[in-house]
């Protein structure tokens, strides 16, 4: 038996919900093997409302996890959190030295319930590195104005102008996650491939447990290019994945409420 093989690049959520452990929970799901090298350690005060620090890990272990996982082969990647500008350039290089053409971006700069970009000095380090090497970028709302520069985000229309920049930064596709911060009925993103805007929707789950809905959505897509799908195939599938994880979203603690990765087929 072979299976397609999946790399995951990302921090560490020690509350489970999101970073790598969302990614190997949706990995299983989605039946492809997950291999993982971690960036940096998250954790959480909970004496201090769980609030967030990052731990980046030494750059020089996350060339080891890279050799180890590269040397096996990969049929996808995807990144999250990437813990420093290092990190950022050390993986740019080994998506080029690897020549690595299923690469999903997920440009993580904030945690829900965080007000302010984690890492600021990575934003620019991502733009200008990673989306180049992007078969798919996933930025949320926040991100989606970040990389494009536009500022805020309110309306479908200001979507499509960010997709629009996003794509000259070099990523092949984009989709921009409307989520619950887009003043919307539905839950909207928008998916760009340089041609054709389409609308990916769902019911907006009236909820605050969807942490690590992100994460979900960026390795169900790696997953499903894994798996040969095309890049519209493959998010337009993340998508109901992820949406399922969303409805049966639950309460960890008075802080979090992750979603459950494996709802979708606990459920169908
Ligand atoms: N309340 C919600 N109901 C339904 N879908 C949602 C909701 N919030 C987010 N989503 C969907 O979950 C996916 C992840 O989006 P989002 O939560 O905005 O990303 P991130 O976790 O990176 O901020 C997207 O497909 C988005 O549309
Ligand atoms: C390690 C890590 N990666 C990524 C995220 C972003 O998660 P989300 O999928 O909710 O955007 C978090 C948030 O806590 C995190 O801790
Ligand atoms: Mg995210």
């Amino acid at each position: 038996m072979t299976m397609n093989k999946t790399l995951t690049l990302a921090g560490s959520d020690s509350s489970g919900g999101a970073g790598i452990q969302a990614d190997l929970k949706t990995f299983q799901e989605n039946d492809v093997y997950g291999m993982t090298a971690l960036t940096s350690i998250v954790t959480m005060d909970p004496n201090n409302n769980w609030s967030h620090s990052v731990d980046p890990i030494n750059v020089a272990i996350v060339e080891k996890q890279l050799n180890t996982i590269l040397s096996v082969g990969i049929d996808a990647m995807k990144t999250g959190m990437l813990g420093s500008v290092d990190i950022i350039e050390l993986g740019a290089k080994k998506i080029a030295a690897y020549n690595l053409d299923k690469v999903v971006i997920d440009p993580v700069m904030v945690c829900k319930g965080e007000d302010e970009v984690l890492q600021p000095e990575n934003t620019n380090a991502m733009r200008e590195l990673l989306l180049p090497l992007a078969i798919i970028t996933t930025p949320n709302l926040f991100e989606a104005g970040q990389l494009a520069k536009t500022g805020p985000i309110k309306t479908i229309d200001g979507m499509k102008n960010a997709a629009e920049k996003i794509l000259e930064l070099g990523a092949k596709n984009v989709v921009i996650k409307g989520g619950k911060a887009l003043d919307h009925e539905k839950a909207v993103d928008l998916f760009y491939d340089g041609s054709e805007f389409l609308l990916l929707e769902n019911a907006k789950v009236d909820t605050t447990y969807t942490h690590g809905a992100g994460c979900t959505f960026a390795a169900a897509i790696t997953a499903n290019l894994a798996k040969g799908k095309s890049v519209k195939e493959a998010t337009i599938a993340a998508k109901e994945f992820t949406a399922a994880a969303i409805a049966h979203g639950w309460k960890l603690n008075q802080f979090v409420g992750p979603v459950k990765h494996g709802a979708y087929n606990q459920t169908k």
